[in-house]
């Protein structure tokens, strides 16, 4: 492809993204997917712009529109790029769209003005609002604020870089240093984590699909952070265990591993499709020790009929995603799941369900993706101020117990930020339901007493 047909291809893959109301990297590889005719390196060159254009989407817009320009179309957002980003000057721009075969068509008046009004200036100015630096959307501002206080900045601006490749070993294949040496095998270079026993950081971002160490389930792609929040479940093998929003199976895989193939995991969600999906992935990883089971809400009656029988039960909550950032560059912009009114009520409900399958002397384990206080430390206060039977478990405790050196801890939970672990957006919290017997342990919960079990319970 000539640089010229590249460009075209960003405004081509841009105008889908806008218009497909999936997310990006599922609208990209349906892209290519279409076009094998793009070759590997044109397909890299491609999306590393269109990726680069999309973590720049406020300011890019900041300045479209400041120069004038009536919205920030695909076009208006690769003019503004080359220009502000990559300082090319008017001429080459003006080359680029040139109408030719393959290439942009040439530029309206509208855009040629616009060239000139940015031509010579670069992405940061003076006057650009802090929200826009470091692209922070209208509706997070508060509850990002609130969350990160006077890190508000510091962690916006490490959410706009890409995120590192980390891989988690499979125990039950390998350990570290033989992934390392069968990675490097392939020529992928591999170091190890610093928080997680189990994780790998990959040097660049080199393809894996035909790696063998990848296809024969040595390791799997896991972001460091999700790999803690597993830890953080600490199961035993031969436990009975519950991953209540499964979804793609990343967490399930890592707890199920843990447990070295012994005991039950039973990986739960709502969207049967992803649970199938998933499956594949549990059979290349060698686990069978895991049982997909779809929930038509998290009220099925499957948990009522369920509860109490597990010793770890695991809540990945559906949450904002703001730990993600970093990976889905265009999440922000674009809500295309529910919003926080939505969220906050149903992470409640997932919580208060799930807790009903957990054993005395169990643990529940609370996970988002999230970096918002109301999605985290305010979801778990609630629940433990109506779920007295349920005591929080220091993070720290649970590190020592696992022997797995200095937790990232802060407080009693989980909560890992990228500017100060390098991993995504992540919290946990672990809360351990109560061993002795009391009222409530005694068969009866607080969400369905019933005069006759009540009177049972006093007895036994
Ligand atoms: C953060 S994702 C889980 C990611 C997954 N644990 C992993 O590590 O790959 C949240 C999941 O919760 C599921 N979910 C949404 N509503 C739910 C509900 N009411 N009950 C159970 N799962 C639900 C979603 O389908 C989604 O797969």
């Amino acid at each position: 492809m000539t640089p010229a047909a590249r460009l075209q291809a960003v405004i081509d893959l841009l105008t889908e993204i806008d218009e497909t109301p999936r997310p990006a990297d599922a609208v990209m590889s349906a892209y290519f997917r279409n076009r094998r005719y793009i070759g590997s390196k044109d397909r890299t060159a491609v999306a590393q712009t269109a990726y680069a254009i999309l973590r720049r989407h406020a300011r890019l817009g900041w300045w479209i529109e400041r120069g004038g320009y009536e919205r920030p179309t695909p076009r208006a957002r690769v003019l503004a790029f080359l220009l502000l980003e990559e300082r090319r000057n008017a001429g080459v721009v003006l080359e680029m769209f040139s109408g030719g075969k393959f290439a942009p068509a040439r530029l309206t008046d509208g855009e040629l003005e616009l060239v000139q009004a940015l031509e010579s200036h670069t992405l940061d100015h003076p006057e650009m609002p802090e929200t826009v630096r470091v692209e922070c959307p209208d509706w997070a501002e508060r509850p990002m604020r609130a969350s990160l206080g006077d890190r508000f900045a510091v962690e916006m601006e490490k959410l706009l870089e890409a995120a590192p490749l980390d891989l988690r070993i499979n125990p039950l294949k390998a350990n570290r240093q033989s992934a390392i040496k069968a990675l490097s095998k392939a020529q992928i270079f591999a170091e190890e984590t610093q928080w997680s026993p189990l994780g790998l950081r990959v040097k660049g971002r080199p393809p894996l699909g035909g790696v063998d160490a990848f296809k024969d389930g040595l390791v799997e792609i896991q972001d460091e952070g999700s790999q803690l929040v597993a830890l953080a479940v600490a199961p035993k093998p031969g436990q009975q265990v519950v991953d209540f929003c499964a979804g793609a199976g990343g967490k399930t895989l890592a707890v199920a591993a843990l447990m070295k193939n012994k005991g039950r995991v039973v990986a739960c969600d709502v969207l049967a499709g992803r649970l199938k999906r998933a499956a594949e992935r549990f059979r290349r990883a060698g686990l069978h020790n895991i049982e997909p089971h779809p929930l038509t809400s998290e009220r099925d009656p499957w948990v009522k009929r369920h509860k109490r029988k597990f010793d770890r039960v695991l809540v990945d909550a559906p949450c904002s995603g703001t730990g993600t950032w970093r990976r889905n560059p265009d999440a922000r912009w674009r809500q295309l799941g529910p919003g926080l009114e939505q969220l906050l009520p149903l992470q409640a409900n997932i919580l208060d369900s799930a807790a009903r399958l957990v054993k005395p002397g169990g643990r529940l384990v609370y996970a988002t993706c999230s970096m918002l206080h109301d999605e985290n430390e305010a979801q778990v206060e609630a629940f433990l101020q109506t779920h007295t039977d349920f005591i929080v478990k220091p993070v720290a405790d649970v590190w020592a117990e696992e022997e797995a050196g200095a937790p990232p801890a802060e407080g009693p939970y989980l909560r890992l930020t990228p500017a100060r672990h390098d991993t995504d957006g992540f919290f946990a919290a672990v809360l351990e339901r109560r061993a002795e017997e009391s009222l409530s342990e005694a068969g009866v919960e607080q969400d369905e007493v019933d005069p006759v079990e009540l009177g049972k319970a006093i007895d036994a």
